[in-house]
């Protein structure tokens, strides 16, 4: 049997076993669903034995047993579950890749790998997991003599084979050996595909740079960047796959945050931990994340975000907010209220105040002056408990609450006639009818009580916003009247309940220095995809709620089109005393070697970019009059929209305005084969698209048309934008002008094809 014949047929016993475990598991299954429908009957027929204590408590402890029994049942149907997405996806592609190797005079062992592992019925392991320390040898290893690492334990081995197969449906499609890293005919062949809505995972590809980040365990906090197309989300998202199989054993997914710019890109990059057999990883942008930690207000929606992408400015006081230097002010601000307190409210209900907010202050003196003002809130929120116990007895003794009460009982005597009424039973059942009465009334106030609602936080955080505002105004050039100015239209924003993101996080952490705050989501690892539209204030949160979680960054400082601050340049305040491992990815994977070379010209940063081999056609560079620009691109969509391709072909505008006026202004029957994305809020459903560069950030297309490229084009900050732009594209990239922008007047002539229309 030659190699390839050889291959087919293991494959082939491969899939049955696929198939067979596939089946075992949804027979289990079966039977296990069958087993909790009758543990759910049999807990909702359970009844508690009231009869005596004895038999009462033995009841519950049989219904708590059979709940936990349920509970059981439960996460085990739902790993099977789990197995059973994974193994769908392994009859596709069963695996990419097979290593052969030996350990001393051992004999020669062969292993397969793919996304998850697979045993035959003798449990011996057919495929291992790409995740498996073993698994490195593919993505690290060169032939001879290597080894691989396990935690404890270096293996030296000797690889003598390292083959790389395309798997498709089930059948082989194509194999290929190999000698040192991925072979690059193959890694081309994958380039070359053309592109989805949905991002695709790289396992089978992994990039030494790229290996090297993903597996790295070492260190606490990562910070990759690179430069666009590199594979930096790539990396992430296998990063964080890897991260999860590591840590199986206790990391669970809810303890993974991951943070993406926007809802589109979120939802572009949701396969990709499905597709390596994990669970998908709720994304979150930071605004839902400071949403959620601040329930009683509504952020404000930055109407302003694509004008500051578009301007890079940012207004100055959001500047300083976002900063670092106006957080690290909140500890000694707080330490000075502390001998005093904070500022209280009275405590209320139905307008008559109950408890005065001075008798709150000399409750909150009362407490230990040694102690931090959280500690001294929350002892003080333990005697306003108390308090309202005394309140509820007094209450009850109104006569309000006699008559109210006396209601209740003849109208509950009449609901239950043949119970049998003694004078001490009624007694007693009328003092329960007058407390629930007077409970119910002061449930609110308890509330209050309970959410620490006593300090006037609002305020709180305008008087410390007028107390740093002398060292503001010294260290910035913001005046004493738009500080006041702004404070105003804080106050008029609290009023309605409404709060700026970076007013959010002041806030938050200044709430959190003066009451404890229970954070549901418990995050052990953070991944920040595009950071460099991540103020620092917003790391820093990040870091104060989870002062232990290992931290991954990403991003492109060419890329940078807002105005933030970037986290880069403080990364020795944000981490004092960690070590940030910084990597470097320089090679495009995204574009070919012709598109890469156009976006090139319009990198700011001293970059060093080493081209892909992969080859294309050169860039397009259409000159003419606006009106000529629209009849060409008109032509062109008629054109990809009559021969059926999988391409995904992007018109990427400067503006929002521009990708609305220019979808507005298509003929009728072309306009039905565009999809116009103006917000982040859609999805990509159409393979032509005119889209925002705003929007584009992130995303790739195999064609990218760059609109109206002119004098709309001048600063080096839309030098960065253009490059966005540029860098969106795979495989042809196409721009159109009428001659006028410096930038393009600058692109080697020799990169591009120009023609006039
Ligand atoms: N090792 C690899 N094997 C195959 N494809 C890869 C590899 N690394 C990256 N790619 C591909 O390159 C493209 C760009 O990757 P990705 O989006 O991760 O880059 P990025 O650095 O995050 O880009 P941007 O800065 O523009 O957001 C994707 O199509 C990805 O699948």
């Amino acid at each position: 049997m030659n190699e390839r014949a050889y291959e087919r047929h293991h494959l082939n016993e491969v899939l049955q076993f696929i198939r067979k475990e596939e089946e075992l598991l949804q027979k289990q299954q079966q039977q296990l669903t069958t087993s909790m429908q009758t543990k759910v009957k049999e807990l909702t027929e359970n009844k508690i034995n009231t009869g005596n204590e004895e038999a009462f408590y033995e009841s519950v402890i049989a219904y708590r047993e059979q709940e936990k029994e349920l509970q059981l049942t439960y996460q085990t149907t739902e790993a099977k579950q789990k197995r059973l997405v994974t193994l769908a996806t392994m009859k596709n592609t069963p695996y990419f890749a097979r290593i052969d190797f030996s350990e001393g005079n051992d004999v020669q062992e062969t292993l397969y790998l793919g996304i998850a592992s697979l045993r035959n019925p003798s449990d011996e392991p057919i495929i291992v997991d790409w995740r498996a320390p073993i698994a490195n040898l593919y993505y690290e290893g060169e032939l001879g003599s290597t080894y691989y690492e396990t935690d404890h334990e270096r293996f030296e081995v000797f690889l003598s084979l390292k083959r790389q197969f395309k798997i498709q449906d089930g059948s082989l499609i194509s194999m290929v050996d190999t000698s040192e890293a991925i072979n690059d005919e193959f890694l081309l062949e994958i380039l070359d595909e053309a592109s989805t809505s949905q991002m695709k995972n790289i396992v089978a590809t992994i990039q030494k740079s790229q290996n090297e980040i993903i597996r790295d365990t070492d260190n606490r906090i990562v910070l990759i960047e690179g430069i666009a197309g590199s594979g930096k989300t790539s990396a992430l998202l296998q990063r964080i796959a890897f991260l999860l199989y590591r840590h199986r054993k206790w990391l669970k997914d809810s303890q993974v945050l991951l943070f993406s710019p926007n809802h589109l890109f979120s939802d572009y990059i949701s396969m990709v931990l499905p597709s390596l057999g994990e669970s998908e990883i709720p994304t979150k942008t930071f605004y839902q994340f400071l949403n959620e930690l601040l329930p009683n207000y509504t952020l404000k929606q930055k109407d302003t975000q694509e004008e500051s992408f578009l301007t890079g400015d940012e207004n100055q006081i959001e500047t300083v907010k976002n900063g670092l230097s106006i957080l690290k002010k909140i500890d000694p601000y707080v330490q000075s209220i502390q001998p005093i307190g904070p500022l209280f409210r009275s405590l209320r209900l139905q307008g008559k105040v109950y408890i005065d907010k001075k008798l709150i202050r000399q409750w909150y003196l009362q407490t230990n002056d040694l102690l931090p003002l959280y500690q001294r809130t929350q002892l003080l929120q333990e005697k306003l408990l108390k308090k309202l116990g005394g309140l509820v007895n007094d209450e009850m003794k109104q006569t309000w609450v006699k008559e109210l009460a006396d209601e209740k009982l003849i109208q509950y005597m009449k609901e239950h006639p043949h119970q049998e009424y003694t004078e001490a039973s009624e007694k007693t059942l009328l003092k329960k009818i007058k407390k629930s009465i007077v409970k119910n009334k002061f449930a609110a106030m308890k509330r209050s009580i309970m959410a620490f609602r006593f300090v006037n936080l609002p305020m709180q955080y305008i008087h410390f916003l007028q107390q740093v505002a002398p060292t503001i105004l010294m260290e910035t050039t913001i005046s004493e009247k738009q500080w006041q100015q702004h404070l105003a239209q804080l106050k008029n924003d609290f009023r309605n309940k409404i709060i700026p993101v970076e007013d959010g996080i002041l806030l938050f952490l200044l709430t959190k220095a003066i009451y404890p705050v229970d954070i549901s989501q418990k995050a052990r690892f953070i991944f920040i995809d595009e950071m460099q539209d991540f103020p620092p204030a917003q790391v820093a949160l990040l870091k104060e709620l989870y002062p232990d979680a290992s931290i991954t960054l990403c991003g492109d400082l060419n890329q940078k089109v807002l105005g933030n601050d970037t986290i880069v340049t403080h990364l020795k305040e944000l981490f004092p005393n960690q070590y940030v491992k910084q990597y470097q990815l320089t090679t495009s994977y995204r574009s070919t070697a012709e598109i890469t070379a156009v976006a090139n010209q319009f990198l700011s940063q001293e970059d060093t970019v080493k081209l892909t081999a992969r080859n294309g056609e050169k860039p397009m560079i259409y000159v003419g009059s606006l009106a000529a620009q629209h009849a060409l691109l008109s032509q062109i969509i008629t054109k990809i929209q009559e021969k059926p391709s999988h391409h995904r072909t992007a018109i990427i505008t400067k503006t929002i305005q521009e990708a609305i006026q220019l979808h507005e202004k298509l003929a009728e029957a072309t306009k039905q084969y565009v999809q116009l994305i103006a917000s982040e809020d859609t999805f990509m459903k159409r393979s032509i698209m005119i889209i925002p560069a705003f929007l584009a950030k992130g995303l790739e297309f195999d064609e990218v048309y760059v609109w109206n490229v002119s004098t709309n084009f001048q600063t080096a900050h839309d030098q960065l934008i253009l490059y966005t732009m540029v860098s969106r594209a795979m495989h042809q990239l196409t721009i159109f002008s009428d001659g006028q922008s410096p930038f393009l007047q600058q692109v080697s002539k020799e990169l591009v094809n120009v023609e006039t229309i």
